[in-house]
């Protein structure tokens, strides 16, 4: 071993990459925060779109703020028919998150972002204008491509809304095509799972985003590239993966078997284990109780629940390890009547407030972020004498 090799932190375990004063996780002594409020008040007191506000902008909106922000949002579910074009152009059997990322794609190539504004100024409305813009259209985006390949309908989405509709009226309303309100309860869940989705500091995706902005690239690169960050299992992708593993078993008694096993083989049980969390998720409680609720109506799903959380409890004696925020999350959003393959774009539809955030810090004190990678390839060496050089 080399002293080089003793330096590398292997995927990058307790580095501090950089400053933040977006949220706090994990800290000693805190709990996980938005601009110094707490999580736990927040999901409360606030609506996502006051949340949504306070991580671009720092604080809470003023009710005329509020009602501006409102009023931006219902312009931003527009789908420009460009992308609607391309929307029906995706194959039916395309994963949502990779429809996602690539209506971000589109929308950037319609609507780009100036390039001065990439510059790093001081003025960031023009990008947090854009991430409200992918925020608000993200929903109608998915939900469009998702009835056309579906039921092939092309979804007629000012046909449905109001413009009172916070965001999570919207999608439920889309994905149900109805115009009356959504179920209170059903409504609560999304926008909650909003607020508890919308940050998380220097998450996988969150990073990456930052990463793509410190080369002074758009902000729709900045948001595709963390979409395509949040897909994955380990992180975001976890909530569907929970699902999966969770809708075959009937009983407790197979949530056992299931447990067993998985731990016999040293397999990953989803929804369990944080990088930064190890003694539990704040966000677990608030995901877990609304799952509890749901199972309590007639048309909910009372053997999900009590499986859910029999894989919890052995999951803390067997492994002293804990829930995540996706693992409730799944049976939460299984119970509004959420197709299990739309959890991670709804995760979508909430951090975009996040990952501007971070855009914008990452271009207000930038430094293009560029690690060392400790060399284990072949020595120097000549080409062989045998080699052929192409003619091409
Ligand atoms: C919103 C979010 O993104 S929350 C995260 C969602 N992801 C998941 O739920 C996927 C399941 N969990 C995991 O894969 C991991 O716990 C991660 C990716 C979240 C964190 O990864 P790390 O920080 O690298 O894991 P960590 O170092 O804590 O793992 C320590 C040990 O616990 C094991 N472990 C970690 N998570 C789990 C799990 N869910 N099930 C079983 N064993 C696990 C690891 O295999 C490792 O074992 P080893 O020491 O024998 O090799
Ligand atoms: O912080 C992380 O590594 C993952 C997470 O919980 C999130 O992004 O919400």
């Amino acid at each position: 071993m080399t002293s080089e090799s003793n330096d590398i932190r292997k995927g990058l375990v307790g580095v501090l990459a950089d400053k933040s004063a977006v949220s706090t996780v994990g800290k000693k002594d805190i709990g996980l925060t938005y601009r110094g409020y707490r999580i736990e008040d927040l999901a409360k007191e606030c609506s996502f779109e006051e949340v949504m506000f306070l991580l671009m902008r720092g604080h809470l909106p003023s009710a005329s703020e509020l009602r501006a922000l409102k009023q931006r949002l219902v312009k931003a579910r527009h789908l420009p028919n460009e992308l609607k074009v391309a929307l029906e152009q995706l194959p039916a059997t395309a994963h949502p998150m990779d429809v996602l990322r690539t209506g971000c794609s589109v929308l950037g190539t319609l609507e780009p972002e100036e390039v001065d504004n990439v510059k790093m100024t001081k003025d960031h409305e023009p990008l947090l204008r854009i991430a409200e813009r992918l925020t608000g259209s993200f929903g109608p985006m998915i939900l469009y491509w998702y009835h056309y390949h579906v039921s092939g309908v092309r979804l007629d989405v000012d046909s449905f809304l109001e413009d009172d509709d916070s965001l999570s009226q919207v999608f439920l309303k889309l994905l149900f095509r109805q115009s009356e309100k959504p179920d209170p309860l059903h409504n609560k869940v999304v926008d909650t799972s909003y607020i508890l989705y919308a940050e998380h500091d220097f998450a996988a995706s969150t990073f990456a985003s930052r990463v793509t902005a410190s080369t002074m690239s758009d902000a729709y690169s900045c948001i595709a590239t963390a979409i395509g960050t949040l897909r994955g299992n380990l992180h975001g992708g976890a909530n569907e993966a929970v699902m999966h593993l969770l809708e075959p078993l009937k009983d407790t008694q197979e949530g056992q078997q299931m447990v067993d096993q998985k731990l016999k083989n040293k397999e990953v049980i989803m929804g369990f284990g944080h990088r930064i969390y190890k003694n539990g998720d704040p966000r677990n409680a608030v995901f877990k109780d609304l799952s509890r609720e749901l199972s309590k109506r007639p048309e909910g799903k009372p053997a999900l629940y009590a499986i859910s959380e029999h894989v919890e409890k052995l999951m803390e004696e067997r492994k002293w390890m804990y829930a995540n925020a996706d693992f409730y999350a799944a049976s939460a959003y299984h119970q509004c009547g959420i197709p299990t393959y739309l959890f991670t774009p709804l995760f979508v539809v909430a951090r975009t407030s996040g990952w501007v955030a971070h855009i914008v810090e990452q271009r207000s004190a930038n430094k293009i972020i560029r690690p060392s990678s400790h060399y284990v390839g072949p020595q120097e060496r000549d080409m062989p004498s045998t080699f052929v050089r192409s003619k091409l």
